[in-house]
């Protein structure tokens, strides 16, 4: 037998370590905003950008050069204690290094020693199987016990290589502590030999084209979306597992248009976050990560028609019955989430 027994999977791995979560905290997760905290000057932004977003990231993996990586390390400590994160409920979250690069080991044992009672959630690169997790888990209840912390650290994986995708399930399931899964489009399309140097969205050549015309005029064509299958299949195992997936960078910071889109697509198919790598696109995740005002107001049109949860009821000539009650209330529920923390959204959900 490979996996653990039901009983032990909720076992603490390590003696004095806080026990594993049943069920995930509920939060908002609507962007995980990337801060370089090895830059003074972006780091002091922090506690006046912290109540603008749903989740704060201190980056120690790429974008942060070799020879910074000691001084990110240490910007990220001192980020976990420039806010009340816990008390004021914005996630405090790291990117740590991959688990064969020389820094993994320093980052997670510093963060989880020196910040780990304000941490909320490390994010681990380029995990390729459940091993990476198990490996991860193991030494992080080490140092759970050693900091003596009560809460147990969450962790979420980024899934960029063929062979992450490959065994994308057997991640999610890998541990009570994933919390969820985010796409890297860019080391993933490397590491599948797809020809585009972008990082998420479309490409202009990925497209389908109308059948040749009888008049020989030009034919329609456009473009589609290359992460589609990737978004569809992560969403999947996410869910099975009870935990969130992620949509995960977009990097044309130019083109907030398609950046919209990209994270609209995501959204619709169930993602419950993105990424944001500049403030310019914390605005659009948060807009599109919140459940549009309308939509909601059917949502709970069908909920009132339907008071258990049965039946069948006739609503704009739309027909609805138990799925689409449960349809209603995932909508329903996002928007009480993000009623609880926008007040502007709030009154547009109440009216
Ligand atoms: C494939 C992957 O792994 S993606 C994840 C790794 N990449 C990252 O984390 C990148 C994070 N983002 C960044 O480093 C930056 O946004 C960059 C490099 C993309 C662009 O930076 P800039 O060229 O400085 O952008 P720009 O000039 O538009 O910045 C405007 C202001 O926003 C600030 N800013 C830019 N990015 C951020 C950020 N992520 N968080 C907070 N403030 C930021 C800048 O410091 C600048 O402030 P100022 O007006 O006080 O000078
Ligand atoms: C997100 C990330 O790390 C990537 O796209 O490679
Ligand atoms: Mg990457």
């Amino acid at each position: 037998m490979s996996q653990k027994t039901p009983r032990s999977f909720f076992k603490p791995l390590s003696i004095g370590a806080p026990e594993p979560y049943r069920e995930l905290p509920v939060k908002l997760e609507r962007m995980i905003h990337f801060v370089p905290p090895h830059l003074d000057k972006v780091r002091a932004k922090v506690p006046d950008m912290a109540p603008t977003v749903d989740v704060i990231l201190a980056n120690l993996e790429d974008a942060i050069p070799a020879d910074a990586k000691d001084a990110a390390r240490a910007g990220a400590i001192e980020m976990a204690n420039m806010y009340d994160w816990q008390g004021k409920g914005t996630g405090f979250w790291s990117r740590v290094n991959c688990l064969n690069s020389p820094w993994f080991q320093d980052d997670v044992s510093e963060l989880v020693l020196k910040a780990g009672h304000q941490l909320d959630v490390i994010m681990l690169p380029k995990v390729e199987g459940p091993w990476d997790i198990h490996f991860a888990d193991q030494y992080v209840a080490q140092l759970e016990a050693k900091a003596g912390l009560t809460r147990p650290i969450l962790f979420h994986a980024i899934l960029e290589t063929a062979e992450g995708v490959a065994r994308v399930e057997e991640i999610a399931l890998a541990s009570p502590r994933m919390q969820g899964i985010s796409l890297g489009p860019a080391d993933l399309a490397a590491s599948r030999k797809m020809k585009t140097t972008r990082v998420g969205g479309g490409h202009p050549f990925y497209r389908v084209i109308e059948d040749p015309k009888e008049d020989g005029s030009a034919r329609l064509s456009a473009q589609q979306d290359p992460w589609h299958y990737t978004i569809a299949r992560l969403v999947d195992a996410c869910r099975m597992a009870g935990i969130n997936a992620f949509y995960g960078p977009f990097g044309d910071i130019g083109d907030l248009e398609a950046c919209e889109q990209q994270f609209r697509n995501a959204f619709l198919l169930g993602c419950a976050g993105t990424w944001s790598l500049h403030p310019s696109q914390i605005a659009v995740a948060k807009r599109v990560f919140s459940p549009d005002p309308e939509e909601v107001k059917f949502a709970r049109k069908i909920l009132a028609a339907m008071p258990d949860g049965s039946g069948v009821a006739m609503i704009d000539g739309k027909m609805q019955d138990d799925a689409t009650w449960k349809q209603a209330k995932v909508i329903s529920d996002l928007a009480d989430l993000v009623a609880s923390k926008d007040p502007d959204l709030a009154a547009a959900y109440a009216g």
